[in-house]
């Protein structure tokens, strides 16, 4: 009977093991609930039975849901992770149902555009070519902009959109002093903030747009060509004259640093927000533009030393209609943005301004420091065909009172202008 009792108990205990392991689990002491050393030595056998495959249906079916939801969690977070590419949540918070259509430059919107977000990007852009067009009496649109100067392309649109017109060209809006705009710099592989410092002239401020390294190498090709900076005389501007108005030293970059001088090239024209590779219209300025009579090759790129005591009155950058008749017939070329740069901070004993309308103890100041972008407007927005001068871009270099400030001037100018004043 023994023999007998203790031969059941063992295949109980077997059984109720063989049962948790189809199941994948082990039945052990641990596990109170399940442990099959307690219910074998229950004497009803088939009561014992029938709470053994009641619970190992329960853990089997809890085992078998588990199975099911941790592959079903894994696939939410990809959902999850493959949400940007399809760009549902970043597209919605743009989606303005209003928004406000300015001209180039203004921070007075022409018309306003309801939008229905439920279209997807690329119809709500083409929908807002339309509206501009309509709104502008046909006119011809040729882009939409957001106010860092960023096509709007594959994007529901923002609060706020600058349209242009046929060959108009992205000028950043200077609202309010101190608004910021998120610039990116696709050939730096990063973003920059462009800063609002003054609404008229148009001056915006970036920090940071170039890196130590690319300062330390555009002043060290600079450095063997160095010669006195000269200005164009009146009357004609192809005639450079040494004046006590400007007493810095210049020199123009030769081909030798175009690997340099092409990276920059785009991330100039993004910081603008012009492609000009897009645009025939617009060149950038080198040494050739100005000086009619040739010279040797060299990049836009026209790099400045100032030492102690030296400085560049004020002055404008366009070509005055009534000063340069010469040099605006032909292909009618004028400046129209500065991009300006630091390649060094000069040591800072008392504040020195930089940028002034009429003498160095008044006006904007822009303390140099080294790798900071200055960027300005000679023309107006509105006048951009007409060659409008923008009377406001008044400013100069005031005396250096310690060490030595490099910089350097990148135009951008537009041919084909007609200038009025
Ligand atoms: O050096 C400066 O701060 C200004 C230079 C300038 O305005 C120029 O070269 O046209
Ligand atoms: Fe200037």
């Amino acid at each position: 009977m023994k023999n007998k009792e203790s031969k059941r108990l063992f295949s109980t205990y077997n059984s109720c093991i063989a049962l948790f392991r189809s199941a994948g689990l082990r039945g052990t002491s641990k596990w109170r609930l399940i442990d099959c050393r307690r219910l074998s030595k229950s004497t009803n056998t088939r009561d014992l039975w029938v709470r053994c495959a009641v619970l190992t249906a329960t853990v089997v079916f809890l085992a078998s849901m588990m199975w099911h939801w941790i592959p079903q969690k894994t696939s939410l977070n990809t959902e999850h992770r493959a949400q940007p590419s399809s760009q549902p949540a970043v597209a919605r918070a743009r989606c303005s149902p209003t928004v406000d259509m300015h001209h180039v430059g203004s921070c007075k919107p022409f018309a306003s555009f309801q939008q229905d977000c439920s279209l997807s990007p690329e119809q709500a852009y083409s929908r807002i070519l339309t509206a501009a067009a309509a709104a502008l009496k046909g006119e011809k649109v040729r882009e939409v902009k957001q106010g860092n100067g960023v096509t709007l392309i594959n994007e529901y649109l923002p609060t706020n959109v600058w349209v242009l017109s046929g060959d108009e060209l992205f000028v950043f809006p200077t609202c309010e002093v101190g608004d910021t705009f998120d610039i990116p710099l696709p050939s730096a592989n990063r973003n920059s903030i462009a800063k609002v410092r003054s609404i008229s002239p148009r001056v915006l401020e970036v920090e940071d747009f170039l890196t130590p390294e690319e300062c330390h190498e555009l002043i060290s090709s600079a450095k063997p060509l160095m010669s006195r900076s000269t200005v164009s005389a009146e009357g004609d501007s192809a005639v450079s004259l040494q004046e006590s108005s400007r007493t810095s030293s210049t020199a123009w970059l030769p081909p030798h640093s175009h690997t340099l001088a092409n990276k920059l090239y785009d991330r100039v024209s993004s910081l603008v927000g012009i492609d000009f590779r897009k645009h025939e219209h617009v060149v950038v300025e080198d040494l050739q533009a100005i000086d009619k009579r040739g010279g040797s090759s060299v990049t836009a790129w026209q790099v400045l030393r100032y030492e102690v005591n030296q400085h560049y009155h004020i002055h404008h950058d366009y070509f005055d209609p009534v000063l340069h008749r010469g040099f605006l017939q032909g292909d009618g070329r004028n400046r129209f943005i500065t991009a300006f740069f630091y390649l060094t901070d000069v040591e800072r004993g008392d504040p020195r301004p930089i940028t002034d309308y009429s003498d160095c103890n008044r006006g904007l100041r822009v303390p140099p420091k080294r790798g900071k972008a200055i960027i300005f407007y000679s023309l107006l927005a509105d006048g951009q065909r007409s060659g409008g001068l923008d009377v406001a871009s008044w400013h100069g270099g005031c005396d250096v009172h310690n060490g030595t400030k490099w910089a350097a001037n990148y135009w951008i100018t537009l041919k084909g202008v007609h200038p009025q004043r």
